[in-house]
Formats: structure tokens, sequence, C-alpha cells
């Protein structure tokens, strides 16, 4: 696993505008090389932000969206076209206004969908989409995403997985059921820590004095029972991106090193 890389920003703002023109470059450069993108999306404020930015950049021509696989690392367990789910949002952000491919759209479905009002069920299915979308180059129950886009919570939680819940202690399966979640709403689907740590790289983007404890116990060696968003790595590369607030009690080691 990649040891972590932290880029700082002035500002929520730039953050989300900087990492959309990241995304861009790493999903042509993918592109370029394999002919295909997978990326996994992420909910909550800043991961939709990052989105918006990308919509609003004429740079986002330059990837051929119809080329892109796009998954999600979690979602609200709500009925369709709900304003909660990462889906509606994500939609809304971004994939409505570029040429993306329906059938490569992956989205988690939706408490009203075939699966009904079970979320258990509704996570086995996505763990075996994953699964059959995996080549056998990937060696894995899930696809080598190219890029997984991650949020952070206060109490340090990433995807829908949190300190200390049934999830963060799953080891076999990819995907699971999240009920009782902290953050509402209560249910949802999520990807497990091992499957998004297949992932080519990760990225965790947050912002806010509020997200600055967590932050910085995931850097400073925390385990990912008490702070799952230390568990998030990718294979190759896994950036930290903040704003100052939210890097205000980052260790020095990861400091830019002096001019
Ligand atoms: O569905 C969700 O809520 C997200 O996947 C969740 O993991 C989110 O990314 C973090 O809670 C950070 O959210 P903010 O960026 O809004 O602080």
């Amino acid at each position: 696993m990649s040891r972590p890389q932290v880029v700082v920003y002035p500002s929520p703002a730039l953050l989300a505008a900087a990492t959309a023109a990241r995304l861009i470059t790493r999903l042509v450069d993918v592109q370029a090389a394999t002919g295909s993108a997978s990326l996994v999306l992420t909910g909550g404020g800043t991961g939709i932000s990052v989105l918006e930015q990308l919509r609003a950049t004429p740079a986002r021509d330059a990837v051929d969206w119809s080329n892109v696989d796009l998954y999600w690392g979690d979602e609200r367990f709500l009925p369709s076209g709900h304003p909660d789910r990462n889906e509606t949002q994500a939609r809304a952000a971004l994939l409505d206004h570029v040429p993306v491919s329906p059938d490569r759209v992956h989205a988690m479905a939706p408490s009203d969908g075939e699966f009904g009002n079970d979320p258990e069920a509704a996570a086995a299915a996505y763990a075996e989409l994953l699964a059959n979308a995996a080549e056998p180059e990937d060696h894995g129950p899930v696809p080598k995403f190219d890029i997984c886009l991650l949020g952070v919570g206060e109490e340090g939680h990433t995807l829908s997985v949190f300190p200390g819940s049934p999830a963060v202690y799953e080891k076999e399966r990819t995907v699971v059921a999240v009920r009782n979640c902290p953050k509402p709403p209560p249910t949802r689907i999520s990807l497990t820590l091992e499957a998004a740590r297949r992932s080519t790289e990760v990225w965790l983007m947050t912002t806010g004095e509020n997200k600055a404890p967590a932050v910085a116990m995931a850097l400073s060696g925390a385990g990912e029972v008490q702070l799952p968003a230390a568990g998030a790595r990718g294979t190759h590369r896994t950036l930290w991106l903040l704003d100052k607030p939210a890097a205000a009690k980052v260790p020095n080691v990861f400091a830019p090193p002096l001019a």
C-alpha cells in the first residue's frame, strides 16, 4: 500500500477546482494508456463540489466520458431520484452534463428498486456487479479502480464505514449494508475498505477545521477500526487533498520540503 501524500489548498473552492483539474488529467492519462478508465464517486459536500467544478471547466471535454466506468463508494439507501442520494447529486453535478455511456454508470440500487427495501440484497447485488466487472488481471473480486474519490467525516468515517462499526471489520464481502448510520440517512450501502484498497489511486478530500482532528489521527498512524479513513489507501497512490483548516494538525512529516 502507498504512503499518503498531502496537498493543502488555501480554500475549499480552490481544492474543488484543483481536484477537478487533477481528475481530468488523471482520467485522460489513464485512457491514453489503457483505452478506458474507472472512477469511484463519493457523496458529501466536497466530493460533489469537485464534480460541479469539473462540469464547469472546458477541459472536461478532454475526457472520453463514453469510455469511463463510473461506480459509487457508497449510497444512501433511499428511493430513486431522492435528492439526498449520492447518485442524484452526482448526476445533477456532472453526469447529466457529459456524454457518459448509460450502461457504464453503475449506481447502487435505490430502496424502491428491484430489491425493494432490502439493503442487504442491494449490497449483495452490487458486490456481484463488481465481481462480474473484474477482469482476470484484476486478481480480485472487484475491478482495479483507477481512482477512488472519498470524503472524510469528523469522526474519521469514509465511504459509509464508521469507527467500530460492523462494516469496518468486514474482510470477506466487498459491499455491505449499513444500518443505524450516525450520519443520516441511517441506512446505506457501502464498499468495504478492503474493496476500496484495490484502487490504484485513492484520493481523500476534505475541508474545515472540524475535520482537522480526524485528518491528523489518520495521518499519525491511527488504526482503521478507530479511524476508518486511515485504512483508505491505493495500491500505487494515496492522496489527502485538504484545505488549510483541515490540515491544521497534520504532522510536520507531511509538510512540503522547505524551499
Ligand atoms: O454518503 C456520504 O455521506 C459520503 O460518502 C460520506 O462518506 C461523506 O463523503 C463524508 O461524510 C464527508 O462529507 P462532507 O464532504 O460533506 O463533509
